[in-house]
């Protein structure tokens, strides 16, 4: 196997089936174009990482993929749809299968925990019907962040590390199809940036979700990344494993591992 694939190819490592696929997609603001003909495969089941310096597009990209920002060109298929052409309903019910956990997904200050978990549910009925007892539902999803004890909590009583569980656990309570993580590390400490990454990689394992993961977090990369994507001038400049893009001899690629 090729250390790197061959630059902006739309290629996967897997064969298995492609919940999300993005082809040539380009978007500018102005005179700054940000994605100049990205590819991307994400395969059921995996963890794919996409690195890239700050202000690469990363964000933009993601954004794309959940409707939020309109690309210029290109196509974005999610399992099996295409975002363009959804109408806002359509898009709707597309996004109770697809998790985020955004950079900014806080938590609602004025509800305790167990409120927090409840509003997904509530907001999107057509999925899941009314339930007359949300507790199983969301001591089942408190359980899986390891914090079943903070159901009653307000937020304001959480640490960082925490509020990103509960966060990570309103998540999953739709049980999404695809997880979507938005730098899941940042401003934590690199011990409780750890246990988000275990956590992360115990979530696929459990749920089998798969994942995509925006991160600028070297070691999270390593760990829980079954592949990665480099991106680099608006385009997917290289992929690979962690283990083969860290061998490359390309300097644009030493660069990220330095
Ligand atoms: N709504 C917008 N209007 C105009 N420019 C935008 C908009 N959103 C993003 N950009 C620009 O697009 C570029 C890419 O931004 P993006 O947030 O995707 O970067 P990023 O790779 O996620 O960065 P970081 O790692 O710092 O979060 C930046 O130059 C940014 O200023």
């Amino acid at each position: 196997m090729m250390t790197i694939k061959e630059k902006n190819k739309n290629t996967s490592t897997s064969t298995g089936n492609v919940v999300i696929e993005i082809k040539d997609l380009r978007k500018k603001f102005d005179s700054n174009h940000v994605l100049n003909g990205f590819n991307m495969v994400l395969n059921e089941g995996e963890n794919l990482v996409v690195m890239g310096k700050s202000g690469s597009g990363k964000s933009v990209m993601v954004k794309c993929i959940v409707g939020l920002i309109q690309p210029d060109s290109g196509s974005i298929q999610v399992m099996g749809k295409e975002i363009i052409n959804l109408s806002r309903e359509q898009l709707d019910e597309l996004r109770t299968e697809i998790g985020f956990l955004f950079q900014g997904s806080a938590l609602y200050d004025s509800m305790t925990v167990r409120e927090n978990l409840e509003f997904p549910l509530r907001r999107h009925k057509k999925k899941f019907g009314i339930i007359e007892d949300t507790t199983p539902l969301v001591e089942e999803a408190l359980e899986s962040v390891g914090l079943s004890h903070t159901i009653n909590l307000m937020p304001s009583e959480l640490s960082g590390g925490m509020k990103r569980r509960v966060a990570l656990a309103r998540t999953l309570i739709l049980r999404p199809k695809i997880i979507l993580y938005d730098e899941p590390t940042s401003g934590l400490d690199p011990i409780t940036a750890k246990e988000i990454i275990l956590l992360m990689k115990n979530i696929q394992e459990k749920y089998n979700t798969s994942s995509l993961i925006i991160t600028h977090d070297v070691d999270c990369a390593r760990v829980i990344s079954n592949r990665m994507i480099l991106l680099v001038n608006g385009i997917n400049y290289a992929e690979g494993t962690y283990k083969e893009l860290l061998a490359s001899g390309d300097l644009q690629v030493k660069a990220f591992f330095k």
